[in-house]
Protein backbone atom coordinates (compact mmCIF):
# COMPACT_ATOMS: atom_id res chain seq x y z
CA UNK A 1 0.00 0.00 0.00
CA UNK A 2 1.46 3.33 -0.83
CA UNK A 3 1.69 6.00 2.09
CA UNK A 4 -0.40 8.83 2.24
CA UNK A 5 2.52 11.55 2.91
CA UNK A 6 2.82 14.98 4.88
CA UNK A 7 2.94 18.38 2.43
CA UNK A 8 5.80 20.25 3.40
CA UNK A 9 6.94 23.49 1.85
CA UNK A 10 4.99 22.13 -1.38
CA UNK A 11 6.18 18.54 -1.28
CA UNK A 12 4.87 15.34 -0.94
CA UNK A 13 6.99 13.92 1.88
CA UNK A 14 7.58 10.46 3.13
CA UNK A 15 7.46 10.41 7.34
CA UNK A 16 9.91 8.44 9.51
CA UNK A 17 7.45 5.59 9.25
CA UNK A 18 4.07 4.94 8.67
CA UNK A 19 0.58 4.17 10.66
CA UNK A 20 -2.23 2.59 9.52
CA UNK A 21 -5.67 4.26 9.38
CA UNK A 22 -8.20 1.36 10.94
CA UNK A 23 -12.33 1.46 10.16
CA UNK A 24 -13.96 1.70 13.48
CA UNK A 25 -16.94 -0.32 12.07
CA UNK A 26 -14.92 -3.01 11.11
CA UNK A 27 -11.63 -3.41 12.24
CA UNK A 28 -10.39 -5.52 9.28
CA UNK A 29 -10.80 -2.80 6.94
CA UNK A 30 -7.41 -0.79 6.71
CA UNK A 31 -8.38 2.47 5.07
CA UNK A 32 -4.76 3.62 4.42
CA UNK A 33 -0.94 3.87 5.97
CA UNK A 34 -0.63 7.37 6.78
CA UNK A 35 3.05 8.98 7.45
CA UNK A 36 4.30 9.85 10.85
CA UNK A 37 6.31 12.87 10.59
CA UNK A 38 9.41 13.09 12.34
CA UNK A 39 10.06 16.20 14.53
CA UNK A 40 12.57 17.32 12.71
CA UNK A 41 10.01 17.45 9.76
CA UNK A 42 7.45 19.18 12.26
CA UNK A 43 10.20 22.01 12.36
CA UNK A 44 10.74 21.96 8.68
CA UNK A 45 7.13 22.65 8.38
CA UNK A 46 7.00 26.04 10.23
CA UNK A 47 10.10 26.90 8.75
CA UNK A 48 8.08 26.68 4.96
CA UNK A 49 5.37 28.43 6.42
CA UNK A 50 7.58 30.81 7.75
CA UNK A 51 9.30 31.53 4.69
CA UNK A 52 6.29 31.82 2.66
CA UNK A 53 3.78 33.63 4.98
CA UNK A 54 5.66 37.25 3.40
CA UNK A 55 4.53 36.33 -0.31
CA UNK A 56 0.66 34.55 0.43
CA UNK A 57 0.35 37.77 2.62
CA UNK A 58 0.80 40.28 -0.43
CA UNK A 59 -1.10 37.64 -2.72
CA UNK A 60 -4.19 39.64 -4.37
CA UNK A 61 -7.73 39.65 -2.51
CA UNK A 62 -8.80 38.03 -5.97
CA UNK A 63 -6.38 35.26 -5.80
CA UNK A 64 -6.88 34.59 -2.33
CA UNK A 65 -10.60 34.40 -2.94
CA UNK A 66 -10.63 32.19 -5.98
CA UNK A 67 -8.58 29.57 -3.87
CA UNK A 68 -10.78 29.33 -1.31
CA UNK A 69 -13.41 29.30 -3.83
CA UNK A 70 -11.72 26.28 -5.59
CA UNK A 71 -11.44 24.40 -2.26
CA UNK A 72 -14.88 24.81 -1.66
CA UNK A 73 -15.91 23.82 -5.29
CA UNK A 74 -14.15 20.56 -4.79
CA UNK A 75 -14.99 19.31 -1.38
CA UNK A 76 -18.83 20.10 -2.59
CA UNK A 77 -18.01 18.10 -5.70
CA UNK A 78 -16.48 15.21 -3.98
CA UNK A 79 -19.14 15.07 -1.24
CA UNK A 80 -20.22 11.69 -1.51
CA UNK A 81 -16.53 10.45 -1.96
CA UNK A 82 -15.22 12.29 0.77
CA UNK A 83 -18.30 11.74 3.06
CA UNK A 84 -17.19 8.21 2.87
CA UNK A 85 -13.92 8.13 3.81
CA UNK A 86 -14.52 10.49 6.74
CA UNK A 87 -17.05 7.95 7.66
CA UNK A 88 -15.28 4.63 7.12
CA UNK A 89 -12.27 6.57 9.50
CA UNK A 90 -14.25 8.01 12.23
CA UNK A 91 -17.66 5.95 12.18
CA UNK A 92 -19.75 8.37 11.80
CA UNK A 93 -22.78 7.68 9.40
CA UNK A 94 -22.62 8.06 5.49
CA UNK A 95 -25.08 11.04 5.74
CA UNK A 96 -23.31 12.74 8.95
CA UNK A 97 -19.88 12.67 6.99
CA UNK A 98 -21.35 13.90 4.01
CA UNK A 99 -22.89 16.60 5.64
CA UNK A 100 -19.65 16.94 7.94
CA UNK A 101 -18.20 17.68 4.02
CA UNK A 102 -20.69 20.19 2.68
CA UNK A 103 -20.35 22.20 5.40
CA UNK A 104 -16.04 22.23 5.54
CA UNK A 105 -17.01 23.28 1.70
CA UNK A 106 -19.43 26.24 2.79
CA UNK A 107 -17.08 27.14 5.18
CA UNK A 108 -14.49 27.66 2.55
CA UNK A 109 -16.89 29.18 0.64
CA UNK A 110 -18.14 31.94 3.33
CA UNK A 111 -14.30 32.82 3.88
CA UNK A 112 -13.71 33.19 0.01
CA UNK A 113 -16.06 35.81 0.61
CA UNK A 114 -14.78 37.12 3.57
CA UNK A 115 -11.50 37.84 1.89
CA UNK A 116 -13.50 40.40 -0.39
CA UNK A 117 -14.56 41.90 2.50
CA UNK A 118 -11.19 42.75 4.94
CA UNK A 119 -10.75 46.26 5.19
CA UNK A 120 -9.73 48.66 7.59
CA UNK A 121 -11.25 51.46 9.27
CA UNK A 122 -10.34 55.65 9.20
CA UNK A 123 -11.02 57.53 12.01
CA UNK A 124 -11.04 61.21 12.54
CA UNK A 125 -8.20 61.69 15.19
CA UNK A 126 -9.08 64.27 18.34
CA UNK A 127 -6.10 66.24 17.14
CA UNK A 128 -6.64 68.31 14.04
CA UNK A 129 -4.82 67.75 11.01
CA UNK A 130 -4.26 64.10 12.24
CA UNK A 131 -6.05 61.07 10.35
CA UNK A 132 -6.29 57.65 12.51
CA UNK A 133 -6.25 54.19 10.27
CA UNK A 134 -6.94 51.29 12.11
CA UNK A 135 -5.94 48.00 9.59
CA UNK A 136 -5.89 44.49 10.20
CA UNK A 137 -2.09 42.17 9.19
CA UNK A 138 -2.11 38.47 8.65
CA UNK A 139 -0.59 36.98 12.07
CA UNK A 140 1.85 35.38 10.57
CA UNK A 141 2.07 31.52 10.99
CA UNK A 142 -0.63 29.69 12.24
CA UNK A 143 -0.11 26.23 13.91
CA UNK A 144 -3.32 24.14 13.68
CA UNK A 145 -4.20 20.98 15.70
CA UNK A 146 -7.39 19.40 15.61
CA UNK A 147 -8.84 16.56 17.34
CA UNK A 148 -10.92 13.54 15.28
CA UNK A 149 -14.46 13.75 16.31
CA UNK A 150 -15.20 16.01 13.08
CA UNK A 151 -12.18 15.21 10.55
CA UNK A 152 -12.31 18.02 8.03
CA UNK A 153 -15.05 20.49 9.32
CA UNK A 154 -12.72 21.26 12.45
CA UNK A 155 -9.17 21.93 10.04
CA UNK A 156 -11.72 23.40 7.18
CA UNK A 157 -12.96 26.24 10.10
CA UNK A 158 -9.13 26.99 11.06
CA UNK A 159 -7.50 26.51 7.70
CA UNK A 160 -9.92 28.66 5.79
CA UNK A 161 -9.92 31.85 8.00
CA UNK A 162 -6.16 31.55 8.33
CA UNK A 163 -5.75 31.55 4.66
CA UNK A 164 -8.22 33.94 4.10
CA UNK A 165 -6.52 36.71 6.38
CA UNK A 166 -3.04 36.13 4.68
CA UNK A 167 -1.40 33.79 7.17
CA UNK A 168 0.65 30.56 6.32
CA UNK A 169 -0.51 27.38 8.05
CA UNK A 170 0.91 24.04 9.48
CA UNK A 171 -1.81 21.52 9.65
CA UNK A 172 -1.39 18.86 12.50
CA UNK A 173 -4.82 16.03 12.65
CA UNK A 174 -5.76 13.89 15.38
CA UNK A 175 -3.65 10.76 14.34
CA UNK A 176 -7.03 8.56 14.48
CA UNK A 177 -7.92 10.24 11.67
CA UNK A 178 -5.47 11.34 8.83
CA UNK A 179 -7.52 10.45 5.75
CA UNK A 180 -9.73 13.32 5.75
CA UNK A 181 -6.78 16.08 6.46
CA UNK A 182 -4.53 14.28 4.12
CA UNK A 183 -7.68 14.81 1.23
CA UNK A 184 -8.38 18.12 1.87
CA UNK A 185 -4.36 19.07 2.37
CA UNK A 186 -4.15 17.09 -1.47
CA UNK A 187 -6.81 19.85 -2.43
CA UNK A 188 -5.34 22.67 -1.09
CA UNK A 189 -1.97 21.57 -2.71
CA UNK A 190 -3.79 22.33 -5.90
CA UNK A 191 -5.58 25.76 -5.14
CA UNK A 192 -2.93 28.17 -5.96
CA UNK A 193 -1.03 28.72 -2.78
CA UNK A 194 3.06 29.70 -3.15
CA UNK A 195 4.51 26.66 -1.84
CA UNK A 196 4.51 26.40 2.29
CA UNK A 197 1.47 28.55 2.59
CA UNK A 198 -0.02 25.57 3.72
CA UNK A 199 1.88 22.54 4.86
CA UNK A 200 0.38 18.96 6.80
CA UNK A 201 2.25 17.03 9.29
CA UNK A 202 0.48 13.60 10.12
CA UNK A 203 1.84 12.25 13.34
CA UNK A 204 1.05 11.72 17.53
CA UNK A 205 0.63 14.54 19.03
CA UNK A 206 2.93 14.10 21.90
CA UNK A 207 6.16 13.74 19.43
CA UNK A 208 5.62 16.40 17.01
CA UNK A 209 3.08 19.06 18.58
CA UNK A 210 6.09 20.93 20.76
CA UNK A 211 7.72 21.82 17.27
CA UNK A 212 4.56 23.43 16.23
CA UNK A 213 3.76 25.24 20.02
CA UNK A 214 7.42 25.71 20.85
CA UNK A 215 9.20 26.98 17.76
CA UNK A 216 9.70 30.70 17.80
CA UNK A 217 8.09 30.77 14.28
CA UNK A 218 4.86 30.05 15.30
CA UNK A 219 2.87 33.08 16.12
CA UNK A 220 -0.49 31.83 16.87
CA UNK A 221 -1.56 28.40 17.89
CA UNK A 222 -5.13 27.18 17.20
CA UNK A 223 -6.58 24.00 19.05
CA UNK A 224 -9.50 21.90 19.45
CA UNK A 225 -9.49 18.98 21.74
CA UNK A 226 -9.57 17.85 25.30
CA UNK A 227 -9.02 20.06 28.26
CA UNK A 228 -5.82 18.00 29.47
CA UNK A 229 -4.33 18.18 26.67
CA UNK A 230 -5.38 22.46 25.84
CA UNK A 231 -4.21 23.49 29.40
CA UNK A 232 -0.46 21.43 28.07
CA UNK A 233 -0.52 23.57 24.85
CA UNK A 234 -1.37 26.44 26.95
CA UNK A 235 1.19 26.40 29.32
CA UNK A 236 3.76 25.71 26.58
CA UNK A 237 2.64 28.67 24.20
CA UNK A 238 2.06 31.37 26.86
CA UNK A 239 5.43 31.33 28.26
CA UNK A 240 6.72 33.03 24.60
CA UNK A 241 3.59 34.84 24.38
CA UNK A 242 2.33 33.21 20.73
CA UNK A 243 -1.14 34.30 20.52
CA UNK A 244 -3.68 31.74 21.45
CA UNK A 245 -7.50 29.52 20.79
CA UNK A 246 -8.39 26.69 22.24
CA UNK A 247 -11.74 25.07 22.45
CA UNK A 248 -12.42 22.15 24.71
CA UNK A 249 -14.33 19.93 26.00
CA UNK A 250 -18.31 20.28 27.44
CA UNK A 251 -21.14 18.88 29.91
CA UNK A 252 -23.80 20.46 28.36
CA UNK A 253 -26.75 20.65 30.07
CA UNK A 254 -30.49 20.03 28.28
CA UNK A 255 -33.22 21.71 30.30
CA UNK A 256 -36.67 20.25 29.62
CA UNK A 257 -39.28 22.36 31.55
CA UNK A 258 -42.92 20.68 32.34
CA UNK A 259 -44.32 23.21 29.34
CA UNK A 260 -42.32 21.49 26.75
CA UNK A 261 -43.74 19.98 23.67
CA UNK A 262 -42.86 16.12 24.72
CA UNK A 263 -41.71 15.44 20.80
CA UNK A 264 -39.50 18.54 20.37
CA UNK A 265 -37.93 17.48 24.02
CA UNK A 266 -37.59 14.04 23.18
CA UNK A 267 -36.22 15.25 19.91
CA UNK A 268 -33.71 17.12 21.00
CA UNK A 269 -32.22 15.34 23.92
CA UNK A 270 -31.88 12.23 21.36
CA UNK A 271 -30.11 14.57 18.84
CA UNK A 272 -27.93 16.02 21.65
CA UNK A 273 -27.03 12.79 23.56
CA UNK A 274 -26.43 10.10 21.58
CA UNK A 275 -26.03 10.72 17.28
CA UNK A 276 -22.64 10.79 16.37
CA UNK A 277 -21.69 8.59 19.40
CA UNK A 278 -22.44 11.89 21.77
CA UNK A 279 -18.48 12.23 20.29
CA UNK A 280 -19.76 16.29 19.50
CA UNK A 281 -18.08 18.55 22.47
CA UNK A 282 -21.57 20.49 22.06
CA UNK A 283 -23.51 17.24 22.79
CA UNK A 284 -25.62 17.22 26.23
CA UNK A 285 -24.87 14.80 28.71
CA UNK A 286 -27.14 16.40 31.45
CA UNK A 287 -31.03 16.39 30.86
CA UNK A 288 -32.28 18.70 33.68
CA UNK A 289 -36.20 17.75 33.59
CA UNK A 290 -38.39 19.37 36.07
CA UNK A 291 -40.89 17.29 38.21
CA UNK A 292 -44.13 17.24 36.15
CA UNK A 293 -42.50 16.03 32.52
CA UNK A 294 -39.85 13.63 34.40
CA UNK A 295 -41.56 10.12 34.26
CA UNK A 296 -43.08 10.88 31.01
CA UNK A 297 -39.97 12.17 29.26
CA UNK A 298 -37.96 9.51 30.31
CA UNK A 299 -40.53 6.57 29.36
CA UNK A 300 -40.70 8.78 25.81
CA UNK A 301 -36.70 9.04 25.66
CA UNK A 302 -36.58 5.51 26.14
CA UNK A 303 -39.01 4.10 23.63
CA UNK A 304 -37.11 6.09 20.93
CA UNK A 305 -33.49 4.58 22.49
CA UNK A 306 -35.22 1.34 21.78
CA UNK A 307 -35.63 1.92 18.12
CA UNK A 308 -32.02 3.03 17.24
CA UNK A 309 -30.00 1.13 15.13
CA UNK A 310 -26.29 1.53 15.80
CA UNK A 311 -24.39 -0.77 13.29
CA UNK A 312 -21.40 -0.34 10.42
CA UNK A 313 -21.38 3.61 9.52
CA UNK A 314 -21.53 2.75 5.60
CA UNK A 315 -24.90 0.55 6.19
CA UNK A 316 -28.23 2.27 5.17
CA UNK A 317 -30.99 2.73 7.69
CA UNK A 318 -27.78 2.86 10.53
CA UNK A 319 -28.63 6.03 12.80
CA UNK A 320 -25.15 5.54 14.97
CA UNK A 321 -22.08 4.47 14.24
CA UNK A 322 -19.38 2.90 16.17
CA UNK A 323 -17.22 4.60 18.79
CA UNK A 324 -14.68 5.69 17.44
CA UNK A 325 -11.70 3.42 19.44
CA UNK A 326 -11.26 0.88 21.55
CA UNK A 327 -9.83 3.42 23.92
CA UNK A 328 -13.29 5.98 23.58
CA UNK A 329 -15.02 2.46 23.64
CA UNK A 330 -13.21 1.49 27.18
CA UNK A 331 -13.48 5.47 28.80
CA UNK A 332 -17.22 5.29 28.19
CA UNK A 333 -18.00 1.46 29.43
CA UNK A 334 -15.75 3.14 32.52
CA UNK A 335 -18.00 5.54 32.99
CA UNK A 336 -21.02 3.64 32.72
CA UNK A 337 -19.65 1.32 35.69
CA UNK A 338 -18.98 4.44 37.69
CA UNK A 339 -22.39 5.55 37.04
CA UNK A 340 -23.58 2.48 38.58
CA UNK A 341 -21.56 2.80 41.35
CA UNK A 342 -22.30 6.20 41.93
CA UNK A 343 -25.97 4.90 42.55
CA UNK A 344 -27.45 6.19 39.21
CA UNK A 345 -30.29 3.95 38.28
CA UNK A 346 -29.35 2.80 34.57
CA UNK A 347 -32.41 2.87 32.56
CA UNK A 348 -31.84 1.37 29.40
CA UNK A 349 -28.53 0.44 27.14
CA UNK A 350 -24.68 0.69 28.10
CA UNK A 351 -23.97 -2.98 26.62
CA UNK A 352 -21.14 -3.34 24.30
CA UNK A 353 -22.56 -5.04 20.90
CA UNK A 354 -21.74 -7.30 18.57
CA UNK A 355 -22.35 -6.65 14.84
CA UNK A 356 -21.67 -8.63 11.35
CA UNK A 357 -18.09 -6.51 11.15
CA UNK A 358 -15.66 -6.28 14.32
CA UNK A 359 -16.18 -2.79 15.75
CA UNK A 360 -16.63 -0.82 18.60
CA UNK A 361 -20.11 -0.62 19.00
CA UNK A 362 -22.34 0.20 22.00
CA UNK A 363 -25.22 0.41 22.78
CA UNK A 364 -26.45 4.67 24.02
CA UNK A 365 -27.07 4.51 28.07
CA UNK A 366 -29.38 6.43 30.08
CA UNK A 367 -29.34 7.11 33.04
CA UNK A 368 -31.75 8.17 35.45
CA UNK A 369 -32.04 9.43 39.97
CA UNK A 370 -28.73 10.90 39.30
CA UNK A 371 -27.09 14.50 41.14
CA UNK A 372 -25.15 17.15 40.08
CA UNK A 373 -22.22 16.13 42.35
CA UNK A 374 -21.83 12.70 40.68
CA UNK A 375 -18.90 12.33 38.54
CA UNK A 376 -20.94 11.63 35.66
CA UNK A 377 -22.64 14.77 35.55
CA UNK A 378 -19.00 16.70 35.95
CA UNK A 379 -17.00 14.96 33.91
CA UNK A 380 -17.08 14.86 30.01
CA UNK A 381 -17.58 11.36 28.57
CA UNK A 382 -17.37 11.98 25.05
CA UNK A 383 -19.91 9.22 24.40
CA UNK A 384 -23.50 7.68 24.09
CA UNK A 385 -24.46 8.38 27.94
CA UNK A 386 -26.56 11.04 29.25
CA UNK A 387 -28.03 11.38 32.55
CA UNK A 388 -30.99 12.73 33.22
CA UNK A 389 -31.33 14.95 36.84
CA UNK A 390 -34.76 15.51 38.45
CA UNK A 391 -35.51 19.26 39.80
CA UNK A 392 -38.42 20.96 40.90
CA UNK A 393 -39.12 23.85 38.60
CA UNK A 394 -37.10 26.35 36.18
CA UNK A 395 -35.09 28.27 38.58
CA UNK A 396 -33.36 24.89 40.38
CA UNK A 397 -33.11 23.50 36.16
CA UNK A 398 -31.09 26.45 35.35
CA UNK A 399 -28.93 26.87 38.82
CA UNK A 400 -28.41 23.27 38.15
CA UNK A 401 -27.79 23.81 34.55
CA UNK A 402 -24.69 26.03 34.97
CA UNK A 403 -23.50 24.20 37.76
CA UNK A 404 -20.71 23.15 35.68
CA UNK A 405 -16.91 24.08 35.24
CA UNK A 406 -17.91 23.93 31.67
CA UNK A 407 -20.06 26.45 29.41
CA UNK A 408 -20.05 25.70 25.80
CA UNK A 409 -23.49 25.18 25.08
CA UNK A 410 -26.89 24.51 26.32
CA UNK A 411 -30.18 24.04 25.64
CA UNK A 412 -33.79 24.69 26.73
CA UNK A 413 -36.92 22.67 25.37
CA UNK A 414 -39.87 24.94 26.42
CA UNK A 415 -43.10 26.86 25.06
CA UNK A 416 -42.46 29.54 27.36
CA UNK A 417 -41.67 32.97 25.43
CA UNK A 418 -40.43 33.72 29.44
CA UNK A 419 -37.90 31.01 30.71
CA UNK A 420 -36.67 30.76 26.93
CA UNK A 421 -35.69 34.69 27.06
CA UNK A 422 -34.64 33.95 30.75
CA UNK A 423 -32.24 30.90 29.83
CA UNK A 424 -30.86 32.91 26.56
CA UNK A 425 -29.90 35.88 29.12
CA UNK A 426 -28.54 33.86 32.13
CA UNK A 427 -26.91 30.60 30.93
CA UNK A 428 -23.33 30.54 31.29
CA UNK A 429 -22.39 29.18 28.04
CA UNK A 430 -20.87 30.30 24.74
CA UNK A 431 -24.09 28.90 22.79
CA UNK A 432 -27.63 28.78 23.84
CA UNK A 433 -30.33 26.74 21.52
CA UNK A 434 -34.36 26.87 22.35
CA UNK A 435 -36.02 23.86 21.01
CA UNK A 436 -33.21 23.00 19.17
CA UNK A 437 -30.46 20.24 20.17
CA UNK A 438 -27.52 21.91 22.03
CA UNK A 439 -24.91 20.00 18.85
CA UNK A 440 -25.30 21.13 15.35
CA UNK A 441 -24.44 24.85 14.84
CA UNK A 442 -24.03 27.01 12.01
CA UNK A 443 -21.02 27.05 9.66
CA UNK A 444 -21.22 31.47 9.83
CA UNK A 445 -21.90 33.06 13.09
CA UNK A 446 -19.56 32.42 15.92
CA UNK A 447 -18.68 29.44 17.69
CA UNK A 448 -17.25 29.10 21.43
CA UNK A 449 -17.40 28.71 24.98
CA UNK A 450 -17.12 29.86 28.50
CA UNK A 451 -15.42 28.36 31.30
CA UNK A 452 -13.52 26.06 30.94
CA UNK A 453 -14.83 25.17 27.46
CA UNK A 454 -12.79 27.46 25.40
CA UNK A 455 -10.01 30.35 25.86
CA UNK A 456 -9.13 33.19 23.37
CA UNK A 457 -11.05 34.40 20.93
CA UNK A 458 -14.21 32.38 19.60
CA UNK A 459 -14.01 30.41 16.06
CA UNK A 460 -15.97 30.85 12.55
CA UNK A 461 -17.73 33.24 11.37
CA UNK A 462 -16.87 36.95 10.95
CA UNK A 463 -15.74 36.56 14.91
CA UNK A 464 -12.82 34.51 12.89
CA UNK A 465 -10.78 37.60 12.46
CA UNK A 466 -10.12 38.62 15.61
CA UNK A 467 -7.64 35.63 16.07
CA UNK A 468 -6.70 35.16 12.39
CA UNK A 469 -5.52 38.90 12.33
CA UNK A 470 -3.36 41.62 14.26
CA UNK A 471 -4.70 45.28 14.36
CA UNK A 472 -2.44 48.07 13.71
CA UNK A 473 -3.49 51.89 14.52
CA UNK A 474 -1.45 54.20 11.69
CA UNK A 475 -1.64 57.99 12.58
CA UNK A 476 -1.12 60.11 9.58
CA UNK A 477 -0.25 63.53 10.00
N1 LIG B 1 -14.76 22.35 22.16
C1 LIG B 1 -14.60 21.79 20.98
O1 LIG B 1 -14.81 22.43 19.96
C2 LIG B 1 -14.19 20.36 20.88
C3 LIG B 1 -13.61 19.65 21.90
N2 LIG B 1 -13.21 18.36 21.76
C4 LIG B 1 -12.65 17.63 22.91
O2 LIG B 1 -11.57 16.81 22.43
C5 LIG B 1 -11.52 15.56 23.10
C6 LIG B 1 -11.46 14.43 22.12
O3 LIG B 1 -10.55 14.69 21.12
P1 LIG B 1 -9.04 14.15 21.16
O4 LIG B 1 -8.57 14.21 19.76
O5 LIG B 1 -8.92 12.86 21.89
O6 LIG B 1 -8.35 15.24 22.08
P2 LIG B 1 -6.82 15.41 22.41
O7 LIG B 1 -6.71 16.61 23.25
O8 LIG B 1 -6.20 14.17 22.88
O9 LIG B 1 -6.19 15.67 20.98
C7 LIG B 1 -6.50 16.80 20.22
C8 LIG B 1 -5.34 17.08 19.31
O10 LIG B 1 -4.21 17.46 20.09
C9 LIG B 1 -3.10 16.64 19.74
N3 LIG B 1 -2.19 16.51 20.87
C10 LIG B 1 -2.19 15.57 21.85
N4 LIG B 1 -1.18 15.80 22.70
C11 LIG B 1 -0.51 16.90 22.25
C12 LIG B 1 0.62 17.63 22.69
N5 LIG B 1 1.28 17.29 23.78
N6 LIG B 1 1.01 18.69 21.97
C13 LIG B 1 0.33 19.07 20.86
N7 LIG B 1 -0.73 18.41 20.39
C14 LIG B 1 -1.18 17.35 21.08
C15 LIG B 1 -3.73 15.35 19.32
O11 LIG B 1 -2.83 14.57 18.58
P3 LIG B 1 -2.97 12.96 18.57
O12 LIG B 1 -4.25 12.65 17.96
O13 LIG B 1 -1.83 12.56 17.73
O14 LIG B 1 -2.86 12.53 19.99
C16 LIG B 1 -4.89 15.87 18.49
O15 LIG B 1 -4.46 16.27 17.23
C17 LIG B 1 -12.77 15.55 23.93
O16 LIG B 1 -12.42 15.76 25.27
C18 LIG B 1 -13.62 16.71 23.44
O17 LIG B 1 -14.39 17.32 24.39
C19 LIG B 1 -13.34 17.74 20.57
C20 LIG B 1 -13.88 18.39 19.51
C21 LIG B 1 -14.36 19.73 19.58
O1 LIG C 1 -22.13 20.65 17.08
C1 LIG C 1 -21.47 20.97 16.11
O2 LIG C 1 -21.98 21.18 15.00
C2 LIG C 1 -20.01 21.19 16.22
C3 LIG C 1 -19.49 20.42 17.35
C4 LIG C 1 -18.05 20.41 17.42
O3 LIG C 1 -17.37 21.23 16.90
C5 LIG C 1 -17.42 19.34 18.14
O4 LIG C 1 -18.08 18.55 18.77
O5 LIG C 1 -16.20 19.26 18.04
Amino acid sequence: MKPFNNFIAGEWVPGARTQQNINPSDTSDVIGEYAQASTAQAFDAVAAAKQASGAWARTSVQEKSDALDFISRELLDRREELGTLLAREEGKTLADGMGEVARAAYIFRFFAGEVLHAGGELIDSVRPNVRVEVTREPVGVVSIITPWNFPIAIPAWKIAPALAFGNAVVLKPAELVPGSAWALAEIISRAGLPAGTFNLVIGKGSEIGPALIESPHVDAITFTGSVATGKRIASQAVGRLAKLQMEMGGKNPQVILDDADLNVAVNVALQSAFFQTGQRCTASSRLIVTDGIHDRFVSALRERMETLRIDHALKAGTDIGPVVDQQQLDQDLRYIEIGKEEGANLVFGGDRLQRDTEGFYLQPALFTETTAEMRINREEIFGPVASVMRVKDYDEAIAVANDTPFGLSAGIATTSLKHADHFKRNSQAGMVMVNLPTAGVDYHVPFGGRKGSSYGPREQGKAAREFYTTVKTSYVG
